[in-house]
């Protein structure tokens, strides 16, 4: 059809659910699509941009990824979210499906919300917001309000609300949700998964759809192809921001934050990983990746971590005009030891060259 709208999908989920993993899935088994990758991520190092072009799947162009990195999606929609839209819709090529990668703090909302934007809504529709859960950390109890420290932080700020931040956006990005992946069941037996679907499944008072899946590997018909158009209902998804901005309060996301940590090269990697666990554990970090320079070696590290699981691997070759080196974003709550992690990390791999020589 001449002048159908293209499908855009929104992939939202909390920070290290599995949405870059289930992307690159899909793109390697994206069939002669032609899909066009918004990505958008919370933190200044743009790793899932380079974890994906690092990929070296065929359908995976450079040129079809679009990094926002101007902060939070849905707190620029208007300065960021809608020019690329609007850039990427005047390309002489345009792209079968569109993908949009969220930073795991975003409220999907006033993403979604964007779409009816009179430029937009004539050549867009939303094919479906898929929200990608980390069922292993939800059977953790990380997303239920009982964590100390919150509890400490509201009792000593009456104008926080009742719930986390860490609930509020398991919630928000469930109740915007198409459909939910309860993602990393590969960690989680039957009963446990059962019991995460049914929580996920009380959050909202419409059907749902849920699956499972491990490391994202869905049938990319399975993902894409909802027809939605959740535009047309997304008013009706309310967010607790926006609930609250009725009665006055402002969203932001002052209660995370994040930054880059610039270390020497990494020896011995399984040290540096039995390190970065202590750190993480010690300074409740929620999410820690990057790349890491391994001596004599002419690949790059990528280090993935969270909370407690942390994956590495070797994904491509350091670039000719590339200089090898440690690079680390970490994202944790509003207040952490940002002196105390860097210095804790840069000793780790100090450390870690220690141990190997
Ligand atoms: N065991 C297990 N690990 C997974 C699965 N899916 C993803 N991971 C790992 O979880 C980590 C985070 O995955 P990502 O795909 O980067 O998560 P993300 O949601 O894109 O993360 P942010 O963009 O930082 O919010 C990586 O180390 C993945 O290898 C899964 O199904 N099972």
């Amino acid at each position: 059809m001449l002048n159908a709208k293209i499908p855009a999908t929104v992939i939202t989920g909390f920070l290290g659910a599995g949405k870059t993993t289930m992307i690159r899935n899909m793109l390697a088994n994206a069939g002669g699509r032609r899909i066009a990758l918004i990505i958008n991520e919370f933190g200044d190092l743009g790793v899932d941009g380079e974890v994906l072009k690092g990929c070296g799947v065929e359908n995976c162009s450079e040129d079809d990824i679009v990094e926002l990195t101007n902060g939070c999606i849905c707190c620029t929609v208007a300065d960021d979210f809608v020019p690329t839209m609007t850039a990427l819709l005047e390309r002489e090529n345009r792209p079968d499906h569109i993908v949009i990668e969220t930073s795991g703090l975003a409220l999907p909302q006033p993403l979604v919300a964007a779409f009816n934007w009179p430029d937009i809504r004539t050549q867009v529709t939303v094919d479906g917001v898929v929200t990608v859960i980390d069922a292993a950390a939800v059977a953790d109890g990380r997303f239920a309000s009982d964590h100390d420290a919150l509890d400490a932080q509201r009792a000593a700020d009456d104008s926080l609300d009742h719930e986390s931040p860490l609930e509020e956006l398991f919630e928000d990005q469930i109740r915007a949700a198409d459909m939910v992946v309860l993602n990393k069941a590969d960690l989680l037996d039957e009963a446990r998964l059962e019991a995460v679907r049914a929580n996920v499944a009380g959050q909202v008072d419409r059907p749902l759809k849920v699956i499972h899946a491990s490391h994202g590997e869905l049938p990319i018909e399975v993902l894409l192809g909802l027809g939605a158009a959740t535009e047309e209902q997304i008013g009706a998804r309310k967010s607790h921001h926006e609930l609250h901005h009725e009665d006055g309060h402002e969203h932001d996301h002052d209660d995370f934050d994040s930054f880059v940590v610039a270390a020497g090269a990494v020896a011995d990697p399984d040290g540096f990983v039995a390190a970065l666990k202590r750190i993480i554990a010690d300074h409740d970090v929620l999410r820690l990746k990057g790349f890491c320079a391994v001596p004599g070696k002419p690949m790059r590290l990528v280090v993935q971590a969270v909370g407690q699981r942390i994956d590495t691997y070797f994904d491509r070759p350091w670039g000719a005009g590339e200089q090898p080196s440690t690079r680390l974003v970490v994202i944790g709550l509003h207040g952490m030891d940002r002196a105390a992690i860097e210095a804790a990390v840069r000793a780790a791999t100090a450390e870690a060259v220690i141990a190997a020589e």
